[in-house]
């Protein structure tokens, strides 16, 4: 079976990696797959430079590139036993990435390039088109977007995902990255070794979430968005109906982190799923769960603060009357269980929270 295998229209499978609405919502630099972006100083695909980690930019001659793009493959392969998804810099990385990557990333800068998104295409592997702001400093539009899905779709290749990246341009600095910015769980000293400073359009992606949801509406197809190294958008971006989020491969281990959290929390809410296995039920129960326990545990932090503002606080103080309402009204927004289901479930909870505010203040008071 080809790596490109196509479950429906909607749904694109990389590697044992699966992309789609009403599927978990995946994170590519962080758990779920891995992203190597290859050496690139050039201003178009077809340029090849080479430029290692910390040293000037050398013009490579394309044998030589050759090679330095197959080990850097290779090895980012050996690291990484999950989808690996590879961003050529130019076509002549195309053979090392169909040797070894389960998806290929083309950068702003292909979209407007027909025979490059073709060739591309035709390694068969899924195909991730950014849209964003080229090295030119020029915006691919939607129309562009679109045209180069089409191009992909015509060479018989429909594992196509697009990927918005807004204003993020493809600073020089992000491009050298090396493949131990792949390994597993990135320490300090990794960490440390990844590219000097940047220009902040690397650690601040600004997709447009307007055109990422466009996309996703004129295509079916699945939508990414882009975050660069700053977690801060993971929220709203899933909220807008991203199928995934693509993290620079430098992000920090606190990005990858931040966005794992809000990508849990923020689709329990927003992106209900009809998972068809045990194994699926059960893995969006876990994701409502940890939802539920970030709101319990602000629940409890509140009531806490309520007793010590009531004139007579804690069990003493308790008001059946507000208790009956807020049950009432939860239970308008949760009819399945309604009032007589919801009403010992809230009396627990209610109670847990006056238990745990007088355990504090009795300590407080030692
Ligand atoms: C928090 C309060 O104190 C108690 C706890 C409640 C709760 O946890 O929701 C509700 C009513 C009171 O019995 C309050 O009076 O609002």
């Amino acid at each position: 079976m080809s790596k490109a295998a196509q479950l429906d229209r909607d749904a694109v499978r990389i590697g044992d990696l699966v992309i789609g609405p009403g599927l978990p919502v995946v994170v590519i630099g962080g758990e779920d797959a891995r992203w190597l972006r290859l050496p690139s100083a050039g201003y178009s695909p077809e340029a090849r430079s080479i430029r290692p980690a910390g040293k000037a930019v050398a013009e490579a001659p394309a044998e030589m590139a050759g090679e330095m793009t197959e080990r850097a493959v290779g090895e980012a392969r050996a690291r990484w036993a999950g989808p690996l998804l590879v961003e050529p810099s130019s076509a002549a990385d195309l053979p090392a990435v169909a040797r070894h990557a389960d998806a290929v990333v083309l950068g702003p800068a292909w979209a407007r390039e027909p025979g490059l998104v073709r060739a591309a295409a035709r390694l068969g592997l899924p195909v991730i088109i950014q849209r964003g702001v080229d090295q030119r400093g020029r915006a691919v539009t939607l129309e562009e977007w679109l045209a180069a899905a089409d191009h992909c779709a015509a060479e018989g290749n429909e594992a196509i995902v697009f990927c918005e990246g807004g204003g993020r341009t493809e600073p020089a600095a992000a491009s050298h990255l090396s493949p131990s910015d792949l390994a597993p769980t990135p320490t300090p000293a990794t960490l440390d070794r990844a590219p000097g400073p940047a220009p902040d359009a690397a650690l601040h992606s600004a997709p447009d979430l307007a055109i990422m949801r466009a996309a996703r509406e004129r295509t079916g197809r699945p939508v990414l968005a882009a975050l660069g190294r700053d977690a801060g958008l993971a929220g709203a971006a899933v909220a807008a109906g991203a199928d995934g989020l693509l993290l620079d491969p430098a992000a920090p281990l606190e990005a990858r982190e931040a966005v794992g959290e809000a990508v849990t929390l923020l689709a329990a809410l927003v992106r209900p799923q009809s998972p068809r296995t045990l194994t699926e039920a059960r893995g969006e129960i876990d994701r409502v769960d940890a939802a539920l326990a970030v709101l319990l545990e602000r629940r409890a932090l509140l009531a806490a603060r309520i007793q010590r503002l009531k004139p007579v606080g804690g069990f003493r103080g308790r008001d059946m009357e507000r208790e009956r309402r807020l049950v009432a009204g939860m239970a308008r927004r949760a009819p399945r269980l309604g009032v007589r289901r919801l009403a010992p479930i809230m009396n627990a909870v209610i109670e847990a929270g006056l238990h745990a505010a007088e355990e504090e203040r009795d300590r407080d008071r030692g």
